[in-house]
Parts: structure tokens; sequence; C-alpha cells
């Protein structure tokens, strides 16, 4: 199974359009892929909390329209990372998309864990609740968005329906590069399963971005990671070595589930 990971510069001043027509480009070419991934809220930068209002657009909005015209141009699934969503009722969700190779929008994942504290997403926008995965290929792709994977519950819900590669999209400041990169690797190795984690590059609202886009096999293996600067990351997976990794090496089979909470 061939991945793509477009790891976009979310260059401030190239505006939302010109920037969807050109990651749209940069679908169009992976036409090999099985899987191409987009980091978290590429359109206008994860960071950019006063854009967040004026960006926000429906599940099958204009981002959507590109994207899945763009799926289906290449035949590929396409996560194609998060928007601002703007729900029926006018809550606002960082919501990822994910289409099939006939342009279908198959999946949407609204971001469990709003990243903020007691300001930006988690004060602008609404939480999602419900896990997802789907399957993909030969597989079943779990999703979770960037601050998600500080939280290893989400990842055993996953784990538990069903997911063998976990999808993250990313809008990660370079301050905490070391945090992603190593929360990457301890996701793949407590779910022994793929991790795809694709950040953005450059800098945008004043924060740099970590990019160090990377691809966890399920033994907790670095199989390629992006540099800094915008880049496409190539990778062949093989999906069989999640259930031989399972077998050779059954931790999850030796959970205790049920302990008495204090
Ligand atoms: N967009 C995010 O979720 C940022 C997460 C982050 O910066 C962190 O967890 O650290």
């Amino acid at each position: 199974m061939r991945a793509s990971l477009l790891q976009i510069d979310v260059k401030p001043d190239e505006p939302v359009e010109t920037r969807r027509e050109r990651v749209a480009g940069l679908v169009r070419a992976q036409d090999g892929a099985d899987l191409v991934v987009l980091p978290e809220l590429w359109p206008m930068g994860a960071f950019a909390f006063d854009a967040f209002a004026s960006h926000a657009e429906p599940a099958d909005g204009p981002t959507a329209r590109a994207m899945g015209a763009a799926a289906r141009d290449a035949g590929v699934w396409l996560h194609a990372g998060s928007i601002v969503e703007r729900a029926t009722d006018g809550t606002l969700y960082n919501t990822s998309l994910l289409f099939s190779p006939d342009g279908e929008l198959n999946r949407t994942y609204r971001k469990i864990h709003r990243f903020g504290f007691d300001k930006g997403e988690a004060t602008l926008m609404g939480a999602g609740r419900e896990i997802v995965t789907a399957p993909v290929v030969d597989t079943v792709i779990g999703l979770a968005t960037c601050y998600d994977l500080r939280f290893p519950e989400q990842f055993r819900l996953l784990v538990d329906a069903g997911a063998q590669l976990l999808v993250v999209p990313a809008g990660w400041p370079a301050r905490r590069r070391a945090h992603w990169s190593l929360l990457a690797r301890a996701r793949a190795v407590e779910s022994q399963a793929y991790v795809l984690a694709c950040g953005t590059a450059g800098t945008h609202a004043g924060v740099e971005q970590a990019g160090h886009s990377v691809v966890v096999d399920p033994w907790g293996e670095v199989v390629a990671e992006a540099g800094a600067g915008e880049e496409t990351l190539t990778v062949e997976l093989d999906p069989a070595k999640v259930a031989k990794t399972r077998a050779e090496f059954p931790v999850l089979r030796d959970r205790v589930l049920g302990l008495p909470t204090p």
C-alpha cells in the first residue's frame, strides 16, 4: 500500500482559494498512491484563530468539492486533513474529511480534543464525540487530529474499533516538536499500528510549524520522516505487518479491563 503525506506550507500571504487550487494540484500528482494525507486546517492554518469564522464552510463546501474532484482525478483515497466546518446550527468544528477514489465524501471526523485550554480552538469550536474508523484498501484507518495525539485513551478506542493505521493530520508547533515525534511513536507502539502523522510547514499567525511529518510502523520504527519545509513523503506500507506484530508480541491481548477505579 502506497501512502503520500503532503506537508503543506501554510503561507500567510497565499489566499485560501489559491492554496486550495495548489493543494488540489498536488493531490492530482499522487495518482500512483493508494492513500494521500493532508494536514490539519491547511486552508487557513491551525493557529489562525481570527480567520476561523470567516473561512468556515459546510462539510460539503468549496474545500470538499475541490478535494473530492482531486481524489477522483487521481483515483486515490484522500484524507483531506481538516477544515473549519460550520454545522447547520452554526457551531464550528475542526472536521476531517475522507474521500474515496470515486470522489465521494466517505467519512467525517470532528476533532474530539480541542487545543488552546481557555482560548483559541477550545473556545471557538465545538468538540466531536464520535470515534471514527473506515475500511480503506486492505486495512482499517482510525481518525484523530493533532492535539488528540496526547490522549492515548482515544487511540485505545480506535484500536478496539478495528483501526490498524492511525491517520493524524496536525498543525503542530516547532516549539513542541520533540513531543510530536515521541507521541507519534508512542501511539504506534501501544496500538501496534501504523501511525501516519502529517503536519504543516512554514509560519502562520506567528507560530512556526514543526513540519517533520512522520510514518511509524507497528513496531515503533520510523519508516520515513520529512524535514521542516513543504514536502511530499511517500512510503510503502505493509498492512499485514499489523496482525503479524500483534500475533508475535501480543500485548493487546494481555490488557486487563474493568479494574476498579480508586
Ligand atoms: N492544533 C493543535 O491541536 C495543536 C496541538 C499542540 O500544539 C500540542 O498538543 O502541543
